[in-house]
């Protein structure tokens, strides 16, 4: 009995010094406040719930600027929003320990001279690089568009030869009407052209994660790592990927936070297919393989890295991308889901076609489009932007590498200890009543010639989706809005009635939200449009070819 109560007393006690070891923070002169949580787990619980909600309710208790706690890691938020520059530009607030922690957790290798890679291989897609990428992604769009919009010829192929079983079978009993009733010529003229419209009218049906995966992450695949020969590795193909990174995404939250994969089974069996990629020699044979990929393998292969690390890093790549394919998505849905924005975005697109339009007849019209031509798109811009602001879900997360005083543009100075985690979060102010009149409601509209303000005093950086160090934010936004002046002209899309999804709270902290539920639409090819052509005109006069609207405060 004895033994057993020292052992209880004993574990006690290394329970309690194991909490005010691991746990519990005795606050330091000038430190910020720390949000009210749970004793043991901190504020984790509040965070997942509705991270906005939780964070906005602890600025109205503590101030722009305190403390959260996830079990034992420390996070200081400055919510402040004058205070991004000087935050993005403290020098004690690192970047590379959060990128080895996501490289490290979730995709599980280590890059060699990280900063140096990441900071060279970011300029394959800047500069001429964006515009190259560019053309490349316009070629396999169109590809892509070709193939979704041969899916209704492949449909209407099918009935038409089930139609015209029947209408022959019609046909006979109407020839003996007419021989028998004198059916007029015009009255079989007229069941013909029903027919026909019944052709036209025929709407092709499927969830929009798989619409959207084969009008835009298959394009945007093929950019990444080109076109292999025909069969040679059937699971490395976009559908594929697209399919696996959905169910291996799910769970990015939990492994960045350091769970082992092993913990989520459907998370191990997509890794095991997404792993079945091209050898590095073969992925740059790949037809049209980017310069991204093609700069990072030879890196890669200089520092000694192996074959495995090469294809964790494609998959890092490959995932920042899924985010453009998510905001895509989002894109799809509100054209759909509303159609006073559908019909403001076509009236703008309809419009720029129309007056770039050459040719004689439908089959010639063509419409060319600089980089410019596509930025100076008032609406498709500010609606862009609304979708970013409506979905994103981003962390800005440093880690403070010594002890820092950090002053806020209001002139506050905070104290950050070495080894905590210092972040900015972007949606707090995107959901911001002051700075976003009517934060909830989507206004496509809310980005043309406006400016925001936050204290009485304007914001320079109203959207912060991208953080300040993503190098993909120019070929993004770019893929983006040619994608939509694309998907306008060329298809007609709806909702199936009923059907409708939102931005999934709970996954707060993934750079896009995913949609709560995928839903089920309709689309088909718009009748005689102009075909789009985006050409690349960096350097000729000059031209960085940038220009527009967007350079102000995202591009
Ligand atoms: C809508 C699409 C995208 C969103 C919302 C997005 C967002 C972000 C965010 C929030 C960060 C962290 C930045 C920071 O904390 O300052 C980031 C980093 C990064 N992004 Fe993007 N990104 C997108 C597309 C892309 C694309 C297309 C590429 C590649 C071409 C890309 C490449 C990267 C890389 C390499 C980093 C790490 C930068 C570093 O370590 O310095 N992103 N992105």
């Amino acid at each position: 009995m004895a033994a057993v109560t020292i052992y209880l007393g004993v574990l006690i006690l290394t329970l309690i010094f194991a909490y005010f070891k691991l746990f519990y923070r005795r606050l330091r002169k000038g430190e910020p406040p720390l949000a009210p949580g749970h004793f043991l787990w901190g504020n984790g619980k509040q965070f997942t719930e509705h991270a906005v909600k939780f964070l906005q309710g602890a600025h109205k208790k503590c101030g722009d600027v305190f403390t959260i706690r996830f079990l034992n890691q420390y996070w200081t938020m400055v919510l402040d929003i004058h205070s991004y520059e000087r935050f993005a530009k403290e020098k004690n607030f690192d970047f590379d320990a959060i990128q080895e922690q996501v490289n490290h957790n979730v995709f599980g290798y280590q890059l060699v001279d990280a900063r140096k890679m990441i900071g060279e291989a970011g300029q394959k897609v800047n500069g001429k690089h964006l515009f190259t990428s560019l053309e490349h992604f316009a070629e396999n769009l169109t590809e892509a568009f070709k193939e979704t919009a041969s899916e209704k010829d492949r449909m209407m192929n099918e009935r038409n030869s089930r139609k015209m079983n029947q209408v022959n079978t019609a046909h006979n009993d109407i020839s003996l009407c007419y021989e028998s009733h004198h059916i007029s010529q015009h009255g079989w003229d007229k069941i013909e052209d029903m027919t026909d419209k019944f052709m036209a009218d025929t709407w092709c049906e499927d969830q929009l994660r798989n619409l959207a995966s084969k009008t835009f992450f298959s394009p945007v695949f093929y950019t990444i790592f080109g076109r292999g020969q025909p069969g040679a590795n059937d699971n490395f193909h976009p559908q594929v990927f697209h399919k696996n990174f959905d169910q291996f995404h799910k769970y990015f939250n939990f492994l960045w936070f350091g769970m082992p994969v092993q913990m989520f089974p459907q998370a191990v069996n997509a890794v095991g297919v997404l792993a079945q990629q091209p050898s590095s020699a073969d992925m740059m044979q790949r037809e049209g393989c980017s310069e991204y990929i093609k700069f990072a393998t030879e890196f890669m292969l200089k520092h000694n890295q192996s074959e495995r690390d090469i294809i964790c890093h494609n998959l890092v790549f490959l995932h920042v991308n899924y985010n453009t394919f998510r905001v895509v998505y989002w894109c799809m849905y509100k054209l759909m889901e509303d159609q006073t924005v559908m019909a403001a975005v076509r009236k703008e697109v309809d419009e720029v076609v129309e007056a770039k339009r050459t040719g004689a007849s439908a089959s010639e019209y063509e419409a060319e489009f600089t980089t410019e031509d596509i930025n100076k798109l008032p609406v498709v811009d500010s609606f862009l932007k609304e979708i970013i602001r409506w979905t994103s879900g981003v962390f800005m997360v440093r880690k403070c590498i010594e002890d820092t005083a950090f002053t806020t543009e209001s002139g506050q100075t905070f104290n950050i200890r070495k080894g905590d985690k210092v972040a900015i979060y972007p949606p707090v102010f995107h959901q911001d009543p002051e700075i976003y009149e009517n934060p909830e409601t989507f206004k496509y509209d809310r980005f043309i010639d406006a400016d925001f303000y936050k204290n009485g005093k304007k914001i320079k950086h109203p959207l912060i989706g991208f953080g300040s160090l993503c190098p993909g934010q120019k070929l993004s936004m770019l893929q983006i809005k040619w994608f939509i002046i694309n998907i306008v002209n060329s298809f007609k899309l709806e909702l199936i009635e009923g059907e409708k999804t939102a931005p999934n709270t709970g996954m707060y902290g993934h750079e896009i939200l995913p949609p709560t539920n995928d839903v089920q639409c309709r689309f088909k090819p718009r009748e005689g449009v102009c075909a789009l052509k985006y050409v690349n005109n960096y350097g000729s006069n000059g031209s960085k070819g940038l220009g527009g609207i967007s350079s102000g405060n995202m591009l």
